[in-house]
């Protein structure tokens, strides 16, 4: 093979499944990817604490992308030479992107009066209201909510109102993604421009080597990274349709949900890229 394949990946729809985050119909791919040095690359809206449970789960130990590409944390032992603009933090080189979750938080308390009654946030809501509106447990719950550049809103009033509420955040400087089930509220970041700089850190760490870029996910917060990547796959979702796209090359649709949808698209993208 003469790219280095990259697989950046959406874990709750995508890698993990929507209703019990369950992994099991990717563990056979999971392997086949590891057998041939691919790395699998975490691209989520989940918290640097999540991803440090989550990655040992799944038997990862490269970089990853936490909220929403708030964050790229690369382990030193993968990229020796430190990437320009970024710090040494426990044996991770961290590009950040976003401004901290005080002033995302600051900015929605702006609305909170015009908007009361219509939204619910992480950072007001008990560890129990977070396990109600997720399914996770407790301990991964505060996990969750221990974030660092943003803050996910579940909006509860009418789909006007929630286009209006997204409109105020945009003009008071917010870039708001939609999750499968948040609204993600965080600074000019997404997952997208942290794919692009990850893909050149990685470019230059193997001697400008050619790399082949493969996006999987299944929501809004997904499509820059969609748009962002050589190969992109749109995984089937129960709860919404497939994330719009405005590129028709080089994408796969899944048939199957989740993460039995993951394996069936890299499946067929392995037998192309032999
Ligand atoms: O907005 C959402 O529905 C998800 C989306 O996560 P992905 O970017 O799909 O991995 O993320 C939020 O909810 C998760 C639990 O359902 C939490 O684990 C995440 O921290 C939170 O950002």
């Amino acid at each position: 093979m003469l790219k280095q394949l990259l697989v950046f990946t959406d874990m709750d729809g995508t890698l993990l499944d929507h209703h019990d985050y369950s992994y099991a119909p990717a563990l056979n791919m999971l392997d086949i990817l590891k057998g041939r040095h691919i790395p699998v690359i975490p691209t989520t809206s989940k918290t640097k604490a999540e991803l440090d449970s989550l990655m040992g789960d799944l038997q990862l130990n490269g970089p990853f992308i936490v909220e929403n590409g708030a964050a790229v944390y690369v382990p030193q032992h993968v990229i020796q030479n430190q990437p320009s603009d970024t710090l040494a933090s426990e044996g991770f080189w961290v590009k950040a992107f976003a401004q901290p979750r005080e002033h995302w938080l600051a900015l929605i308390d702006e609305l909170a009066e015009e908007f009361d009654g219509e939204f619910l946030q992480f950072s007001t809501m008990s560890v129990q209201q977070i396990m109600e509106h997720t399914g996770l447990d407790e301990c991964h719950a505060k996990l969750a909510n221990s974030r660092m550049y943003s803050e996910p809103v579940k909006w509860i009033g009418t789909p006007e109102r929630k286009t209006q509420f997204v409109t105020q955040l945009q003009q008071l400087g917010a870039t708001v993604l939609q999750g499968g089930r948040f609204l993600g509220v965080s600074g000019n970041c997404d997952k997208g421009q942290a794919l692009q700089w990850l893909v050149s850190a990685f470019q230059t760490s193997l001697g400008h080597k050619a790399t082949l870029s493969i996006a999987l996910g299944d929501s809004g917060n997904d499509v820059a990274m969609l748009e962002a990547s050589d190969i992109a796959v749109r995984i089937k979702s129960q709860p919404h349709a497939y994330p719009p796209l405005t590129r028709t090359d080089n994408v796969f649709d899944s048939t199957l949900y989740g993460p039995s949808g993951w394996s069936e698209c890299l499946t067929k993208i392995l037998i192309n890229e032999g």
